[in-house]
């Protein structure tokens, strides 16, 4: 079976990280570790949810990309990538929309695109809230211009991302159930 790298990417809040649960609960895919230098969330754990990292310890690393988001650094690597493919041939990725151009760039159709959008984005500072997220990195990050950025699917993702609908979560994970098994018998019988 081919190798495949299932992007999940769009505005913060949207649900990206709730997706790629889903994808490790349903379907056993595993996400690759990114870096960041962000301060970790309550609940968070170092090696299970970031590599989470000083400004120095950030900048010895090589990565395939890193990005700048609300303030911190974000980065991944292909060391992570490959170790992740060594263990299963679909794993996940969590990335902005910076982020997900560049992996369409350098990996082709090793790439699937989810694209997570919200009706009224005005309900993401509410799940950012829920979250636990102190409110003055909420009102950075909603002011910054990445999250204006995010809320627009790229033109360069538009031919290979499916958009998934995330205001309710049971009609969200039935557009990813139909994505997968599209994915799975392209995966199968390629051509
Ligand atoms: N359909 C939904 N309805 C209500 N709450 C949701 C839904 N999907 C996700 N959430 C909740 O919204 C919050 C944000 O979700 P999540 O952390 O997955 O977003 P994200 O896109 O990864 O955000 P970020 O880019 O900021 O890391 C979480 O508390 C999550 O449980
Ligand atoms: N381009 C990259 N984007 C990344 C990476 N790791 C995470 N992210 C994205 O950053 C923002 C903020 O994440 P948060 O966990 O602080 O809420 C979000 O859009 C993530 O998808 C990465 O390595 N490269």
């Amino acid at each position: 079976m081919q190798h495949k790298l299932i992007v999940i990417t769009g505005a913060t809040g949207t649900g990206k990280t709730t997706v790629s649960s889903y994808l490790k609960r349903h379907y056993g895919v595993n996400r690759v570790m990114t870096h960041t230098t962000r301060p970790q969330r309550p609940g968070e754990i170092d090696g299970v949810d970031y590599y989470f990292e000083t400004p120095a310890s950030f900048a010895a690393k090589h990565y395939i990309e890193h990005v700048t988001y609300a303030g911190y650094e974000y980065g991944s690597s292909f060391e992570s990538l490959n170790q992740a493919w060594a263990q299963a041939d679909f794993v996940s990725i969590v990335l902005d929309t910076k982020g997900a151009l560049t992996y369409a760039r350098q990996l082709g159709d090793k790439i699937a695109v989810l694209y997570l959008t919200i009706e009224d984005p005005s309900i993401l500072r509410q799940r950012l809230l829920d979250r636990g997220d102190p409110q003055a990195m909420i009102e950075k990050r909603l002011a910054s211009p990445e999250y204006k950025r995010d809320l627009r699917l790229p033109a360069g993702l538009a031919a290979v991302a499916t958009e998934i609908k995330n205001d309710d979560w049971a009609l969200a994970c039935r557009q990813i159930d139909v994505f997968m098994a599209q994915l799975i018998d392209t995966a199968v019988t390629p051509g």
